[in-house]
């Protein structure tokens, strides 16, 4: 894989209707870091991570890799909903990129992926045999298949229970170290977890915080003394963007 590029958002503005969603917003995201996102419900995050994806044109401004090579084709989208094909095995969804773009499919490396996420056995199920932990690990092996060096991940485990997140947690931040990702999550916990930088998106027009910065390489314990101390400063930035 190539190096991954950091991300230039230079002077992005966007409206939808009568909002203000971005006026002159600018700011960089590491290479080959974990960078979160966190902020109030409505802010525009995933606006934002869209984007970035080039699915949004802001009405001013733009996005550029820090290497200068064009973004497109460069980055990989997770969702919070798994979006797997109800019909199709786990095998199949984890190509799905290749097959939707008329790509020779690689079962043996999709394979792969699927054992690495703890699934090999679970190749050929369908997705409503599997748990929802189980399916997001799918997801989460089909953004790895794409192979991109940039990952843009939209609260991927929101839906999952406390324990099931933590574990999903521990492979991304194996599988996806040395890539640049973006995280958008509502959970400070996680944030932390995985986080290199973890900015603030709050107000109208949004602005993000001065980031926070979590020592040690990610994933790192839920009990970390240094991590639950930049926990409780997240939670202030987050009680402050929350204030009206
Ligand atoms: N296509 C659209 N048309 C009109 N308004 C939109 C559109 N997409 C987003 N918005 C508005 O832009 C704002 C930002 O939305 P966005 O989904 O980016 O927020 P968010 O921070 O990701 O929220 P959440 O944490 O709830 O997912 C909201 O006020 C939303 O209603």
């Amino acid at each position: 894989m190539e190096t991954p590029p950091g991300i230039l958002v230079r002077d992005l503005s966007l409206h939808f209707g009568g909002v203000t969603v971005f006026e002159g917003l600018s700011f960089e995201i590491a290479a080959q870091k974990f960078t979160a996102l966190l902020g109030p419900s409505g802010v525009g995050k995933t606006t934002l991570l869209r984007i970035i994806a080039g699915l949004e044109a802001p009405a001013t401004g733009g996005v550029a890799a820090t290497d200068r090579a064009p973004l497109a084709g460069r980055i990989a989208y997770m969702a919070q909903q798994d979006f797997l094909l109800p019909w199709a095995s786990a095998l199949r969804n984890v190509m799905l990129g290749a097959t939707l773009r008329g790509a020779r499919p690689e079962p043996e490396r999709a394979l792969h992926l699927l054992e690495r996420v703890g699934l090999g056995a679970q190749a050929h199920a369908l997705p409503q045999t599997l748990s929802g932990g189980m399916r997001q690990r799918v997801a989460l092996a089909r953004t790895l298949y794409e192979d991109r060096p940039i990952v843009l991940m939209d609260e991927p485990f929101s839906a999952l229970d406390s324990i099931t997140r933590l574990k999903i947690q521990n492979l991304a931040a194996e599988l996806l170290a040395g890539r640049t990702v973006l995280l958008i999550t509502h959970d400070p916990l996680e944030a932390c977890r995985l986080g290199h930088a973890l900015f603030v998106l709050s107000g109208a027009p949004a602005r993000l915080s001065e980031p926070l910065h979590v020592p040690g390489p990610p994933p790192r314990a839920a009990d970390d003394i240094a991590l639950l101390q930049t926990q409780g400063a997240l939670m202030r930035t987050l009680t402050e963007a929350a204030a009206p």
